[in-house]
């Protein structure tokens, strides 16, 4: 079975991906494959400095992720440019890791870790959705304090996804992680008891 793991950028997918994973579940995550998909060679690294110009990325060669997120964050066109090159790729990439996982475990839970899952419709590609979810000001201070991002910079992040209010009303499960991280285990741990039937 597939389950799709979202919420708001900074809510705590990862926090909460890594509590499933401890319990067995096999994750697969969006944000990692972005970044494997984007090393020089591949082909969305490629469409990448084409679309967007060498001044993209480092000495080295590899992207300079802050200056294209300055690019991409608070700018639709160059957001969406982006997206239609790395999305197709991360597409294949999941499938292919999904398979993978099926094969060696045809019984195994497999979470997709994936921060568009609802504005890209694949939430209507798994079997159940989990929404983990904390309150406005929360996320705003937990992004602030784990990216150097200025507070208008993470305004505009928080801002290129749909509202976490909306996505709530997507979810099978829902996780409330204002709280402790006990208290957000505790609420992992029931709903992989349901998963793992
Ligand atoms: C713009 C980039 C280079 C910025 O890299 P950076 O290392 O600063 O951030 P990172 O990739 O770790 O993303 C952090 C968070 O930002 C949010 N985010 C990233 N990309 C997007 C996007 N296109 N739209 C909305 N939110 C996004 C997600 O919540 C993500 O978890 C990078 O995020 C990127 O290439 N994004 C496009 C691919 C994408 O859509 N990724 C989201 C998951 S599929
Ligand atoms: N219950 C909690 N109590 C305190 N801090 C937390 C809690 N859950 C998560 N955090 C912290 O909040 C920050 C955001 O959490 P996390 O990285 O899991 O979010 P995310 O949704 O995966 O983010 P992104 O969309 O950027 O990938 C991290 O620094 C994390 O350590």
């Amino acid at each position: 079975m597939i389950a799709g793991l979202t919420g708001s950028i900074a809510t705590g997918k990862s926090t909460v991906s890594a509590l499933f994973e401890a319990l067995g579940a096999v994750i697969i995550d969006a944000d990692k494959i972005v970044r494997q998909v984007q090393q020089p060679g591949q082909r969305a690294y490629e469409d990448i400095v084409e679309a967007f110009g060498e001044e993209i990325l480092l000495p080295d060669g590899a992207l300079d992720r802050a200056k294209l997120g300055a690019l991409v964050f608070g700018n639709d066109a160059n957001r969406q440019k982006l997206n239609g090159i790395v999305h197709p790729r991360v597409r294949e990439e999941r499938d292919r890791q999904t398979q993978e996982a099926l094969k060696q475990n045809p019984r195994a839970v497999i979470i997709w870790d994936i921060p568009l899952l609802i504005e890209t419709g694949m939430h209507n590609q798994v079997d159940k959705v989990i929404v983990v979810y904390v309150d406005a000001e929360t996320q705003f201070s937990r992004l602030l304090s784990r990216d150097e991002l200025s507070e208008e910079a993470a305004k505009q992040r928080i801002a290129s996804q749909m509202p976490i209010e909306e996505k709530k009303q997507y979810a099978d499960y829902l996780i409330d992680n204002r709280g402790t991280l006990a208290e957000t285990e505790e609420q992992v741990r029931k709903i992989w008891e349901e998963l793992a039937e």
